[in-house]
């Protein structure tokens, strides 16, 4: 998910950690290279020569300096680049690309326009090949380095045929320039709104669902909303749409309840996007990062939209969450599948749960799956994606994994099989312990951070599990994130 709209890899400004906080440069001639001897001796502004050896988890090339890391954006692994240094610090230095001295054989014209500035994708100049490859290394080095394993058997990490157009969502800032409206995302680290028109990772229904909402509000004069002076209307276009189901969803974030042309907004609207099955409005008066607000309206059709992953259906209502790439979600769920080995006789745990996608996929070949999820609303959707779709024998308990799983094993109850995705901070020290106490015979763990899988991995090796294998599955292509299941076994497990 990653069900909170926070810890998904979704369309807003990345932040880069180096860019935040550039020093004052001192201005020094291009072909200056640092021949200070250590690299403790240099400073912002020297330039240096480094050999990438890989990407870092934020996409940005990562070398060494006389043995300190040097991360620098843009850079890509084999590469000599002439760099100048933006921050030397006691552990890394962040340094500038200045001249590619020699090139990756994998790097290409990245084919969006506004990449290196939307922030959206890091890793569009490294051919699809190259990304598989990177993120590979990125998951084989964070086992080596945060749990000291050089040799976890790796599956090869399952791609997309066609990585371009997998985003089922968009969610887009309205702003006004020169040209008119404009809907899209903040460059990083300002306030600079990049209109991504056209953006390549959007299914192309979604793009043309956002250029036709906001020619409609353009057409209509209906104001945009003005952060710095809290006056106008319209905030934010969300726009979603259903791979399977061929269902269009609009959502308008407002700063108020007041929409002026009501009825001349849906027609158009309407008559702008045949394939619309849902128009809400969601009213958000607050000055706050956060897109939506609590009160959602319908304009016009039903209040939600439906899809499927696999023989699953699911109701979306505006807010929902749903997995954004759903073509690689069944890849990843499958992997899942396998891991948990199951024959129908199995008790199985799916901590984190969201709502409840997982288990429900599991649910047809378990005797029973018990969801674990932190968000009321997220677990009343896991109810009714469980009803809708005929899953008796799962069934879902709002609360803290790490306080349930621990009571339900003092209770008793011990399951053959626990699955956990969760949040990108990883799994809470209480609910490890729990897991060692359970000791369910397998233990499937999801992940879209590698360096927290690691060293949870590490705690439940040292407890005595043991890793047979670790599958990456590239859920967002272009962009550095990179989602994993591995499976452990119990070492006393018979099979
Ligand atoms: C990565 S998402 C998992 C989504 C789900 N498995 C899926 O595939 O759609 C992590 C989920 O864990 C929930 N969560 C976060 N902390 C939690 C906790 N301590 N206990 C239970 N759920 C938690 C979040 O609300 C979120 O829905």
């Amino acid at each position: 998910m990653k069900n909170s709209k926070n810890s998904q890899p979704h369309q807003a400004s990345h932040k880069s950690k180096y860019k935040n906080t550039v020093p004052p440069q001192r201005k020094k001639p291009d072909s200056r290279i640092s021949n200070r001897n250590t690299a403790e001796e240099v400073a912002p502004g020297d330039v240096i020569v480094v050999t990438i050896k890989r990407l870092g988890i934020n996409g940005e090339g990562v070398g060494y300096y006389r043995r300190k890391a040097v991360f620098i954006e843009g850079a890509l692994p084999d590469e000599v680049i002439k760099a100048e240094i933006i921050r030397a610090e006691t552990k890394y230095i962040s340094a500038k690309i200045k001249d590619i001295e020699k090139r990756s054989p994998h790097r290409i014209d990245a084919p969006c326009p506004v990449f290196g500035i939307c922030g959206g994708c890091q890793i569009q100049h490294l051919s699809y090949e190259g990304q598989l490859a990177s993120k590979t290394d990125i998951v084989r080095e964070a086992f080596s380095r945060y749990a000291g394993m050089q040799e976890v058997r790796m599956k090869p990490m399952l791609g997309m045929e066609h990585p371009w157009g997998y985003r089922n969502k968009a969610q887009l800032q309205l702003g006004m320039q020169e040209e008119g409206m404009i809907a899209g995302l903040y460059a990083a680290d300002s306030h600079r709104l990049i209109d991504i028109t056209g953006c390549p990772i959007q299914h192309p229904k979604i793009n043309e669902a956002v250029d036709r909402t906001r020619n409609v509000l353009q057409h209509l004069n209906i104001p945009v909303y003005r952060e710095k002076s809290n006056l106008g209307l319209v905030r934010t276009i969300v726009v979603r749409w259903g791979f399977q189901s061929g269902q269009l969803q609009v959502t308008l974030v407002t700063a108020s309840d007041k929409l002026p042309q009501r009825e001349q907004l849906v027609k158009e609207l309407r008559l702008a996007m045949p394939e619309l099955t849902s128009i809400a409005m969601n009213v958000n008066p607050k000055n706050t990062s956060l897109v939506f607000g609590h009160k959602t309206f319908i304009l016009w059709g039903e209040d939600s939209i439906r899809e499927s992953l696999g023989d699953l259906e699911f109701t979306l209502s505006p807010r929902a969450f749903f997995q954004l790439n759903p073509l690689q979600t069944v890849k990843l769920y499958e992997a899942v599948r396998n891991a948990a080995g199951l024959t129908g006789r199995e008790k199985v745990v799916d901590a984190y749960c969201g709502t409840g996608t997982i288990g429900l996929w599991l649910a047809p070949y378990a005797r029973e799956v018990r969801g674990i999820e932190s968000i009321p609303e997220a677990v009343r959707d896991a109810k009714e994606n469980a009803a809708h779709n005929g899953r008796a024998n799962a069934t879902f308990y709002e609360g803290l994994a790490e306080e349930l799983l621990p009571r339900w094993a003092k209770a008793g109850y011990s399951p053959d099989v626990i699955v956990a995705d969760p949040p990108r901070t990883g799994l809470d020290p209480r609910f490890l312990e729990a897991v060692l106490r359970t000791k369910p015979k397998r233990f499937v763990y999801v992940s879209c951070n590698p360096s927290t899988l690691a060293k949870d991995c590490k705690v439940l090796t040292d407890g005595g599990y043991k890793i047979d294998w670790v599958q990456p599955v590239d859920m967002f292509p272009q962009t550095s994130h990179v989602e994993c299941t591995v499976l452990l076994k119990w070492k006393g497990a018979s099979d």
